[in-house]
Formats: C-alpha cells, sequence, structure tokens
C-alpha cells in the first residue's frame, strides 16, 4: 500500500469523495452535515458514518449487476463495518451477509438479514459455530478444508440436519494486493487447493450425507484495484465448473467473494461495472446462482474519524499530533495504509500547504497516519478528519494504553444518532477483576 506516486492534493481528494464538501462556515459537510458540529457536540476522537453513502453505494453496486443482467446475491461482509444500524441499512437494500464468526451471524441476524442470505466463510470455525450456523438454518457455508468438511458433516448428521455448503477455492492467484490482505496464494491458509477439488467434489457429492454440496466459492484478497487478478479467480472456477459437470456432478452457486478496491490515495480503482462485467463474462454463460462478498467498496467511503489536534511539536519534522491513535485506526500502522486527512475548518487556501507528520498519541512508532503529507497550516486545537474510515476501523479498534472506545455516530440526511456510547474508563475497568487472595498494597 505504501507507493511513490506523489499524494493527490485536497481538491483531488474532495473531487474522488462525493459525499464530503466544504461549506463556508459549517466547514467540512458529509451528506449535508457539518463534521464540525458533530465533533463539537460528542467529541473527539469519533467516527461518522453516513447511511446515505452506505444506501448509494450498495444501490450502485445492485446496479452493475443488473444492468449485465446478472443473477447476483450480495453478502455484505460484516467484518469490514458490523455495527447493527450499519446492516440494518444494508439489509433494507436487501443485501445478505458474509461472516466469519458465530458473533457476525448473531450480529447479522440480529439486524435483520435473513438467515437463506447469510454466508459463512473462515478458517477457523469452532464447532459451536458450525451447530448454530446449521441450527439456523443459514444459506451456505464455505467449507475452507477437508477436516472442516469431515467435521461439519458429522456436527450435521449428529443434528439429523444437512448443510448446505459451498467450497473455498485456493487458486494460487496472487491478487496484487497488500501481502497481509491477500488470501488466495497456495501459501495463504485459505481455501481447498484448487487441483484437489475435483476429486473432493465428487467424493462430497456422492457419499456425504450430512451436507449438501452446491458449489465453489473464491476470495483472493482485499484492495483490490486491478481487473486482472478477478479475471483469472474467475476463470480458474468456470473451468473448475465445467470438469465437475462434465463428471456429472452439479454446482449451482458460485460465489464471487469480495476484494473490491476503492481510491484511498487517488488509486484508479476500478468501479463496480468493471466487477459486473469481468463476473459477466467469465462465469455468465454457467447458469448458476451468483453471489458476491463486499465489505471495504461499500462502508469505507461511508465513514470518518474524528480529531482534534493535541500539539504541534516541532522538531526533525513538525509533528501534527491528535487525539485518535492506532488504537482508533490500525490501519497504517498495521498495512502502511494511507488515508487522507482534512482539516474541518474550511481552509482560507486550499493549495497553502505545511509539510507535516500527522501522528496519534500512543507509545508505539508505528503510531503515525500521514509522513510527510501536504497539509493546510494546523494548530491546537483544530480538528481533522481521516478519510475512508468506514471500513475495518471500528471493527479492528482497541483500547490499547487504557483508551476507552471513541464513539460513534450515524448521520442520515438530518438525522444522527449515537449508535455507539463512548465507553468511559470506569466501563473499561469494571471488566477487569483483581484476585482478592493477592496481597495489596
Ligand atoms: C471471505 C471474504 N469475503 C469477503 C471479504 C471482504 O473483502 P473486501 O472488504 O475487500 O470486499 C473478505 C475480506 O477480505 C473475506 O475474507
Ligand atoms: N483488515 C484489512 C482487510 C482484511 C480483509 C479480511 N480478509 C484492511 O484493513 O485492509
Amino acid at each position: 500500500m505504501t507507493s511513490t506516486r506523489p499524494d493527490p492534493t485536497l481538491q483531488t481528494l474532495l473531487n474522488n469523495h462525493s459525499n464530503l464538501s466544504y461549506e463556508g462556515s459549517k466547514g467540512l459537510v458529509m451528506d449535508g452535515t457539518s463534521l464540525t458540529d458533530i465533533a463539537k457536540q460528542h467529541g473527539t476522537p469519533s467516527w461518522v458514518i453516513s447511511a446515505e453513502t452506505l444506501r448509494r453505494r450498495a444501490l450502485a453496486l445492485q446496479d452493475a449487476f443488473k444492468t449485465q443482467n446478472l443473477p447476483v446475491h450480495c453478502h455484505f461482509a460484516v467484518k469490514a463495518q458490523d455495527h447493527q444500524a450499519c446492516l440494518a441499512v444494508l439489509a433494507h437494500c436487501g443485501f445478505g451477509a458474509d461472516v466469519v464468526s458465530g458473533g457476525e451471524l448473531q450480529r447479522a441476524l440480529a439486524a435483520g438479514m435473513k438467515a437463506r442470505d447469510i454466508v459463512f466463510s473462515g478458517i477457523g470455525k469452532t464447532d459451536e459455530e458450525l451447530e448454530l450456523a446449521i441450527s439456523q438454518q443459514i444459506g451456505q457455508i464455505n467449507v475452507e478444508s477437508v477436516e472442516e468438511l469431515h467435521r461439519l458433516d458429522a456436527i450435521a448428521r449428529k443434528m439429523q440436519r444437512r448443510a448446505r455448503i459451498a467450497f473455498r477455492v485456493n487458486p494460487d492467484i496472487d491478487a496484487q494486493t497488500h501481502s497481509k490482505i491477500t488470501t488466495g496464494r497456495a501459501e495463504d491458509k485459505f481455501g481447498i487447493a484448487h487441483d484437489a477439488i475435483p476429486a473432493l467434489y465428487r467424493k462430497t457429492q456422492t457419499e456425504m450425507t450430512g451436507v449438501e454440496l452446491v458449489g465453489l466459492a473464491v476470495h483472493l484478497g482485499s484492495q483490490m484495484v486491478t481487473e486482472a487478478p478477478f479475471r483469472k479467480g474467475y476463470e480458474r472456477i468456470a473451468s473448475l465448473v465445467r470438469t465437475l459437470r462434465a463428471d456429472g456432478l452439479h454446482v449451482s452457486d458460485i460465489d464471487c467473494g469480495g476484494g473490491l478496491g476503492i481510491a484511498y490515495r487517488n488509486e484508479q480503482a476500478p468501479p463496480p461495472t468493471m466487477l459486473a462485467s469481468v463476473i459477466a463474462e467469465t462465469l455468465g454463460d454457467l447458469d448458476v446462482r451468483l453471489h458476491v462478498e463486499p465489505g471495504r467498496w461499500l462502508a469505507a467511503p461511508a465513514g470518518v474519524l474524528l480529531a482534534r489536534v493535541i500539539d504541534v511539536k516541532d522538531a526533525a519534522r513538525r509533528f501534527v499530533i491528535i487525539d485518535a491513535g492506532m488504537n482508533e485506526l490500525v490501519r497504517p500502522a498495521m498495512y502502511d495504509s494511507w488515508h487522507g486527512i482534512l482539516p474541518l475548518h474550511t481552509p482560507e487556501d486550499l493549495t497553502a500547504e505545511e509539510v507535516v507528520d500527522v501522528v496519534g498519541p500512543i507509545c508505539e512508532s508505528s503510531d503515525i497516519f500521514a509522513r510527510q503529507r501536504h497539509l493546510p497550516p494546523l494548530k491546537k486545537g483544530d480538528m481533522v478528519a481521516l478519510l475512508d474510515a468506514g471500513a475495518y476501523g471500528t471493527v479492528m479498534s482497541s483500547t490499547y494504553n487504557s483508551r476507552p472506545l471513541a464513539a460513534q455516530i450515524m448521520i442520515d440526511g438530518d438525522q444522527q444518532a449515537v449508535i455507539r456510547k463512548r465507553q468511559t474508563l470506569d466501563e473499561l475497568l469494571a471488566q477487569e477483576a483483581v484476585p482478592d487472595w493477592l496481597p495489596r498494597t
């Protein structure tokens, strides 16, 4: 995710984020709501998520498939943004869910998603999680190994049920993204090796009674901004489907996974219409039910993280120290990822710039949001928005350095609500117990 390309200008960042604009004294506005007002009312750091943007992107994705006349079922990858209010927005748009744990499964159901619209992927599903999925009769369990297949078959038979499953294929294709979010190479832990699929498929469909094998699933990685890996992956799946059918086996469902990237840093990220046409060209003639599992593309641009400048420290570099840290948004520290940063007040001159490092307060050298970034001059008390924080933001945050979890606010037209209260230090400490047999001073 690091790159030698020059950073986009603030104007380019704004142009790339159609839900953000500067409106005079209101400052930075997201879908009509002043982010300064939110920060003043709810404090910082705070997460803001726009239901309107979520909805707009959900519809754009569905439209892309409609234009291709593709019968695609959309399942939101809950791991990207798991708040029930966000899941409810997407459920209302007709989305199901892609879940990776019993917790996510329960969240999706609580938010109103239908069990039959839920797909369960994940490399380490416990017996209890498989039992939950079977008892809820979810749409599909994507099996990731022979070992899991046998475990699931035994559990389902014991429950006198038949679990609807697909095999997650490891196609041994590089997603051309950050290595830490690549999932489809042979050395990655995910999926069943593509060359092992035909024999296992036959054995499963002809001999196993606890599972109903309906097809294949593939997910190559996340933040994919080139077309080639999608195409290669789906071509491999199409060729497997033809092999299976030539062997008299039944394939009715293909799950195309997620992975569609966004332009965090003005990347030439392809739109969903690219995904739709690649799926149409590679899998469109197979007469199967198609599924997709996008997360980031839907949620990332719908969210921002608001923070306040604690201090500006002039040393070997100018450090803008903000009150959000890697415990809130860990992506830059974890993947060297780039997030746009905009001041909340309307800058007098969008082109007036200082070169600064924007850092958090955490005692880790990796707690850096931006290195040598060109930003309008910032001073103590100014507030900023970290962009594209709606996916893999709140869900990956922690309380490192005893920092209570930040508040989350949903905006929707002229409505807004706190959808997650700021955690208090008392609540954080109340989760702990000190054994009374410990000697105390
Ligand atoms: C199986 C599976 N499906 C879907 C996703 C969602 O990916 P993204 O947020 O990149 O669309 C992931 C995460 O990479 C995943 O592991
Ligand atoms: N957490 C990653 C994405 C991982 C996707 C899960 N398979 C990110 O923030 O980019």
